[in-house]
């Protein structure tokens, strides 16, 4: 092979980024077994998505995580260029989404999640742990976007007037507390505790599922269905996690449960994957000088 072509098969940050997005959205998709969301076994509480359309918009959405990733690069700071940029790629990326979809919301909350991840990422890739990357993420998301319309009618919008908590623009503003304080924390404890990878992702999931005010939830099931979800899902952990056999059993009961209201934890599932993408920045560092 020659030097020419070698040097062309290196990627570019934004590129790398874009990949640890794409992978995190199917590292989630494929987790199994998670309860009332599309995965390997099934649809979940879903009859309008499967595991192939998960996987066709996760793919669809590469030139919008690296758009936004470049944009942060050449902008360089957190600002209101940059916000407006990305505004503009996000709902660019959430078109192509529903024309892969045919106008199934595959990935409406990932985009916003990871999109502003990607971004603050690229601005911090000389040191990038997650609790920065959120922080830097939370200030764009702080940042109003005067071409964003306002749509009062979406689920999220709906149910966040009806039942007063704070949905996905919150979560981002306020730096990601599921990701930071539950996410990444099980995630951690779970590998450490040996409970294999697959379990650690699956216990990572139930730690966000115990605080959040998931609006997909709340919109299907009510404020009971996301009591009884944060409920079942403490019930798993407190069982001893999804290594365990008392911890499944908990989660084929909360499984059950989710099933029969049609309730699906998509926004933890999204939290789920912006959990991995950082959980895997820490390569992205340069070698601190004098290291081997
Ligand atoms: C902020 C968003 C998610 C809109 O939120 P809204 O609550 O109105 O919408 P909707 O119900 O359609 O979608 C919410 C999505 O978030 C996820 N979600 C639900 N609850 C939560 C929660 N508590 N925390 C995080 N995510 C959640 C769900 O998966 C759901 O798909 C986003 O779609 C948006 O408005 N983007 C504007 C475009 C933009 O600025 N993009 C920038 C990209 S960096
Ligand atoms: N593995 C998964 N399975 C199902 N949903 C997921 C998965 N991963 C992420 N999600 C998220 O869940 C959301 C889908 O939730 P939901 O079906 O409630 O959306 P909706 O189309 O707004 O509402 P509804 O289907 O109730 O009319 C998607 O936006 C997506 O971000």
């Amino acid at each position: 092979m020659s030097a020419l072509i070698a040097r062309q098969a290196q990627p570019t940050l934004a590129e790398r980024l874009a990949d640890l997005a794409v992978q995190a959205l199917i590292d989630e998709a494929d987790l199994s077994p998670k309860p009332g969301l599309v995965d390997r076994r099934g649809n979940g509480a879903h009859d309008d998505l499967h595991l192939g359309l998960m996987h066709a918009s996760a793919h669809a959405l590469w030139p919008t995580f690296k758009a936004m990733a470049e944009a942060a690069q050449q902008l360089g700071e957190v600002g209101q260029p940059l916000r407006e940029t990305l505004g503009q790629l996000g709902r660019d990326g959430e078109a192509d989404m529903l024309r892969v979809t045919h106008g199934v919301n595959t990935h409406r909350g990932a985009i916003w999640a990871l999109g502003l991840l990607s971004a603050a990422a690229a601005l911090e890739a000389d040191a990038p742990d997650a609790r920065g990357v959120a922080a830097t993420a939370a200030a764009l998301a702080r940042l109003s976007d005067p071409a964003a319309p306002h749509n009062p009618h979406s689920h999220g919008a709906q149910v966040c007037r009806t039942y007063g908590v704070l949905g996905a623009r919150e979560q981002a503003q306020h730096g990601f507390p599921a990701v930071i304080e539950q996410g990444l924390p099980q995630l951690l404890v779970s590998r450490r505790g040996g409970a294999g990878e697959q379990n650690a992702r699956l216990d990572a999931l139930l730690a966000i599922m115990t605080e959040l005010s998931d609006t997909c939830v709340l919109h299907r099931a009510g404020l009971d269905g996301l009591t009884r979800m944060q409920q079942g899902a403490r019930a798993v952990l407190a069982a001893g996690g999804c290594a365990s056999l008392a911890g499944r059993r908990q989660l084929r009961a909360l499984e059950g449960e989710m099933l029969s209201l049609r309730a699906s934890p998509g926004g933890a599932a999204d939290l789920l994957a912006a959990t991995l993408f950082l959980d895997r920045l820490a390569p992205f560092a340069p070698a601190p000088t004098g290291s081997n």
